[in-house]
């Protein structure tokens, strides 16, 4: 596979179909996703941006078949998710939880594998190249409490690489680490989704980092959420962390959905009622 047919062996188009979810428990009911239609084609970058308590993780988990939904579905090629399906890979904000202490970094990244009864030798191929892919071949013998966050969350990312997945959902993956090496991960991450043409759900609060690293922005509405708008991200295929984020186009989507965000934390539950300047 080359850099430039990212999407072409892949056929796992994600169909989210009048969404809805409302949590019950021993309080109130609380509705978190009101009404959610899009589709995420095969191969395509889609983040997810809104106000915070928008139900961004509700519909990250409802994706990956960890939370059911009240009304609607969520489909994978065609198959209706109800429970983690295979193929699928999920990175956290939280590194720190996601990784086994007791494992070494290329024990934790081989993991999945073994659960998916890779045969050893294509193992340890798949780790050694998801590790050298984050730039941590060397340190695969080191126990996650010996790394940065920033390197813990590489082999969280190099562990979802060497799954080789299909879909890869993210949420807030890059919250806790400086901004340098956010950047740093933010291209490394571009980087992955061409090579492996994996479709990718990315949610952020970040909307500079939502424009940089997609190909399409949800803006969510807060909750109970609906789609506030689909934003198109016309920035080319390659992306540099000076150049396109100094590009007079990135400028406009900045603002443009900075003012829905704003919009949606004043209630705004559409594109009429976020009244934008331009
Ligand atoms: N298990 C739960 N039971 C009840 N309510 C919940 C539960 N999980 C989340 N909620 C509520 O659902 C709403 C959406 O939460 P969610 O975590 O999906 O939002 P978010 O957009 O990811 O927030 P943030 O940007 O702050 O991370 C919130 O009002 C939250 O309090």
């Amino acid at each position: 596979m080359t850099d430039t047919d990212n999407g072409a062996a892949n056929s796992a188009t994600l169909e989210i179909e009048s969404l809805g979810k409302t949590y019950t428990g021993r309080g109130e009911p609380v509705e978190a996703i009101a009404d959610l239609s899009f589709t995420v084609a095969a191969g395509e970058f889609v983040c997810v941006v809104g106000p915070s308590g928008a139900g961004k993780t509700t519909l990250l988990r409802t994706l990956a078949g960890l939370l059911a939904p009240t009304t609607g579905e969520v489909r994978l090629a065609g198959s209706v998710v109800d429970a983690p399906p295979q193929g699928m890979a999920v990175v956290l904000q939280e590194y720190g939880r996601s990784l086994f202490p007791w494992l070494t970094v290329a024990q934790n990244v081989e993991l999945p594998l073994k659960e998916k009864h890779v045969p050893s030798a294509r193992r340890h191929e798949l780790v050694r190249d998801a590790l050298a892919a984050v730039s941590l071949a060397g340190d695969e013998d080191k126990y996650p409490w010996q790394l940065s966050g920033g390197m813990q969350q590489r082999v969280a990312i190099a562990r979802a690489a060497a799954y080789e997945p299909q879909v890869l959902l993210m949420d807030e993956p890059f919250a806790a680490v400086d901004a340098q090496t956010r950047f740093e991960l933010e291209d490394l991450v571009r980087r992955l989704w061409k090579r492996l043409g994996v479709t990718v759900v990315f949610v952020t609060h970040d909307i500079d980092e939502a424009i940089y690293l997609a190909e399409r922005v949800l803006v969510l509405s807060g909750r109970p959420t609906v789609l506030l708008e689909d934003v198109t991200v016309d920035l080319g295929d390659e992306r540099d962390q000076l150049e396109t984020r100094s590009h007079a186009e990135f400028a406009r989507l900045r603002t443009h959905v900075y003012e829905l965000v704003q919009a949606a934390k004043k209630g705004a539950r559409s594109l009429g009622e976020a009244h934008l300047s331009h």
